[in-house]
């Protein structure tokens, strides 16, 4: 059995992670942590999770922490896992975080959007964790950086489009939108009932800090530099995120070669499921699974291909995906515990 621990066991994808772990077949859970709910029993601030996981949230401790845990899931806001992660390593804890402190190899790109990074060369040797697309190197990391929710939406989709050359790389435009637990658990004006239960909006329309972090694997898969216009919405629902993606295809190029593009890009991927022809995803379909679903749809008249691609922000976009790298890594079904 594996040993694994979470660092932020509280929040909305740490919680996803107790729920996964708890009954995942070849995982012990033994360690959750949170400095709220210290002393507090997981099933007291979840009540749903009573009967599945009797654990108690501890502060954490470095030490103890890494004494009783072989696999680390860091589910703490970006920022923070930088200055705890060196610390997991030198405990001989491998880690999957889900914030955005190792998901770059470039880290200047980093610190322009977030902030000084106090852990560079472990973020420059950590593994983008997009599982279907970095299988082998997820195998051997020690530190996977989990993707963002909306960039897995997105790179899922134009990747295997860019690699083959069946899309041009310039004007794609990505309009995307979320549920509102994408915000976390924490309160604010944007995620208050009121604010969000009947609003429809753009946000972030200046600059999203996904956009970086789509743009460097787009580039590192053309092999030249990608600019895209990314705009995030967020939707009166609580999980769920749809990337409606336009883009021009290549000379020549039919949407019947982007649907043979990414069939054989995903198929041998249990959680990449390509629609058929005229169907479109739906959030309502992934919601609470860790699938991402890949529509196509195209304008002869204008040579433009849309993809759609959904997931569950939660899960494929966060703590699902989590999991999936955890299996990846420890050479397990990458479905387990997933089902
Ligand atoms: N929500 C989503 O859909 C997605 C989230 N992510 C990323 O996953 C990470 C977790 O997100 P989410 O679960 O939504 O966030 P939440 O706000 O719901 O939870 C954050 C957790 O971190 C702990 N925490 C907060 N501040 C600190 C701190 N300064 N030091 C230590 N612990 C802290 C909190 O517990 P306590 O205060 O008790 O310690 C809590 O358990 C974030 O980096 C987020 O960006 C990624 C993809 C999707
Ligand atoms: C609806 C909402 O607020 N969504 C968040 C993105 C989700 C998230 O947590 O971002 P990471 O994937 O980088 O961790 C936002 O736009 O900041």
């Amino acid at each position: 059995m594996i040993k694994a621990g979470i660092i932020g066991a509280t929040g909305y994808t740490g919680a996803e992670l107790v729920r996964m772990l708890s009954v995942h077949p070849d995982v012990e859970l033994t360690v959750i942590t949170s400095r709220q709910y210290e002393g507090t029993p997981i099933s007291d601030v979840y009540p749903a999770l009573s009967e599945r996981c009797e654990l108690v949230c501890e502060a954490f401790d470095t030490k103890t922490f890494c004494d009783r845990v072989d696999i680390a899931f860091t589910a703490l806001p970006h920022k923070i896992p930088m200055d705890i992660v060196p610390g997991l390593l030198e405990g001989g804890v491998r880690v999957v975080d889900l914030s955005a402190d190792f998901r770059f190899r470039n880290v200047g790109q980093y610190e322009d959007w977030y902030q000084p990074h106090t852990a560079p060369e472990i973020s420059e040797q950590a593994v983008y964790g997009l599982c279907e697309l970095n299988r082998d190197e997820i195998r051997t990391a020690r530190v996977v950086g989990n993707p963002g929710c909306y960039p897995t939406t997105i790179l899922l989709a134009l990747v295997p489009l860019l690699k083959a050359g069946i899309i041009k790389a310039d004007g794609i435009i990505s309009d995307s939108k979320s549920g509102v637990s994408g915000a976390g658990r924490g309160l604010s004006l944007g995620s208050h009932f009121c604010e969000a239960n009947e609003s429809f909006k753009a946000y972030k329309v200046d600059g999203h800090r996904h956009r970086p972090e789509i743009e460097e694997v787009l580039s590192a898969a053309h092999g030249a530099d990608v600019e895209i216009t990314f705009i995030p919405h967020l939707i009166p629902a609580t999980r769920g995120m749809l990337s409606t993606i336009y883009c021009t295809l290549a000379d020549g190029k039919t949407e019947e070669d982007a649907r043979k593009a990414l069939a054989e890009t995903y198929d041998s991927s249990h959680f990449v499921r390509l629609r058929e022809k005229g169907a479109v995803p739906d959030i309502l379909h992934v919601q609470h699974t860790n699938f991402c679903d890949i529509g196509l749809a195209s304008d002869p008249r204008s040579g433009r291909l849309v993809v759609m691609s959904a997931i569950d922000n939660l899960l494929k976009g966060a703590s699902g995906q989590a999991v999936q790298n955890m299996n990846i890594m420890a050479g397990l079904d990458e479905k387990a515990g997933l089902y």
